[in-house]
Parts: C-alpha cells; sequence; structure tokens
C-alpha cells in the first residue's frame, strides 16, 4: 500500500490562523508570561509557530504521556512519562496539542495540572475532531475543526512519519 497525502491545510492557512490565536492569547495575557505547555510528540510544531508570534514573554516546557489502550483506541487512564521540569503554581499556563479526538487526553491532564494550582490554564488545540468525543473538554483556542478523517503533518504522525510537513494533509491508502 502506498500512502498519497491530499492536502487538508496549506502552510499558509496554518501560519494565518496561529496569528489569529497569537492575537487572542495577547488579548486574554496581555504582558504577563506565559508557560507554553506541549504534549509530545505532535503538539512540538503548533507549540514552537504559535511560540514564534507571541508577543509577551514564553517559557516552553514538555510532558509526554501514554494512554493505556487497545492501541487504536485512548482509554481513559494516562501515564505521565516524563513531567514539567517547572512548577507552574501561579503561572499562565498554556496547554498546546495538535489535535483533540476523544479529548481523553487532554482532559486528563486539564484537571492533572489544574491540581498544581496555576493562575490561569488555557487549552490550545491546531486540530479539533467534536465527531470523534467521548470526554467533553473545554478547549480555549481551536485551529481548526475538522471531519473524522485521519491526518498527518504539522506535528502529527502516521507510523511516526509526515510530523515534519508543514502542511495538514489526509491520508489515503492506495494500492501500487
Ligand atoms: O483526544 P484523544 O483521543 O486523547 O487523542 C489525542 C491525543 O492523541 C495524539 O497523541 P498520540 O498518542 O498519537 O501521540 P504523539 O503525539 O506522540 O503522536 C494527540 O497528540 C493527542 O495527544
Ligand atoms: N496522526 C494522527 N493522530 C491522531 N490522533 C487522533 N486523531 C489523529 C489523526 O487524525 N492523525
Amino acid at each position: 500500500m502506498k500512502e498519497r497525502i491530499e492536502v487538508m491545510f496549506t502552510a499558509e492557512e496554518i501560519t494565518k490562523r496561529l496569528e489569529e490565536i497569537a492575537q487572542e492569547v495577547y488579548e486574554e495575557f496581555g504582558d504577563e508570561q506565559v508557560e507554553m505547555v506541549c504534549v509530545l510528540k505532535g503538539g512540538v510544531v503548533t507549540l514552537v509557530e504559535l511560540a514564534k508570534k507571541m508577543k509577551m514573554p514564553v517559557t516552553m516546557n514538555f510532558m509526554d504521556v501514554s494512554s493505556y489502550g487497545d492501541g487504536t483506541e485512548s482509554s481513559g487512564h494516562i501515564k505521565i512519562l516524563r513531567d514539567l521540569d517547572e512548577d507552574i503554581t501561579g503561572k499562565n499556563v498554556l496547554l498546546v496539542e495538535d489535535i483533540i479526538d476523544s479529548g481523553r487526553t487532554l482532559s486528563k491532564l486539564r484537571t492533572l495540572l489544574i491540581q498544581r494550582n496555576p493562575k490561569k490554564l488555557k487549552l490550545c488545540t491546531l486540530l479539533d475532531k467534536p465527531d470523534r468525543r467521548v470526554t467533553e473538554v473545554p478547549v480555549d483556542y481551536v485551529g481548526f475543526t475538522i471531519p473524522d478523517a485521519f491526518v498527518v503533518g504539522y506535528g502529527l504522525d502516521y507510523a511516526q512519519k509526515y510530523r515534519n510537513l508543514d502542511y495538514v494533509g489526509v491520508v489515503h491508502f492506495e494500492e501500487e
């Protein structure tokens, strides 16, 4: 099987949307420092590209989680593989994801980070697939709402490939 990628959002469209989100984040936090937290690995590209557009001082921190599941769907439990190396108590935190699917990962992370008493916690995702939602989670900044298709690029992978694409596309599997 060969993979063909059909463009869903171009690099230019994503850049423009992230500029708009950076402006919305500025309207929320003003010149106060924001701790940007990324969920590895998929969130890395969005975090870096959004960080470059932010007008206030920002820091970057990284978490890695895995969900216990059957390999195709995330379960209700997450295991922290890598935790933040800074205390977020009293800080402005912006949690950045590449995609929300069932909502389980972000919902669990939100609960976990709220327990650490940040001053404010806001959630951002590049892509949202609301049709797949199992657990509701309030997301503050959504890049694009998409239908239930398997997408890659801009941090999102298929078998660990395509994270480096500067666009988002749908994967089609074709006979060679
Ligand atoms: O809403 P959910 O159903 O919980 O799914 C969303 C999660 O799945 C993806 O991560 P993945 O586990 O594929 O890891 P990766 O970012 O390292 O590719 C994505 O980056 C989110 O973290
Ligand atoms: N790469 C990738 N990971 C996902 N995790 C949940 N949905 C998706 C998707 O469409 N693409």
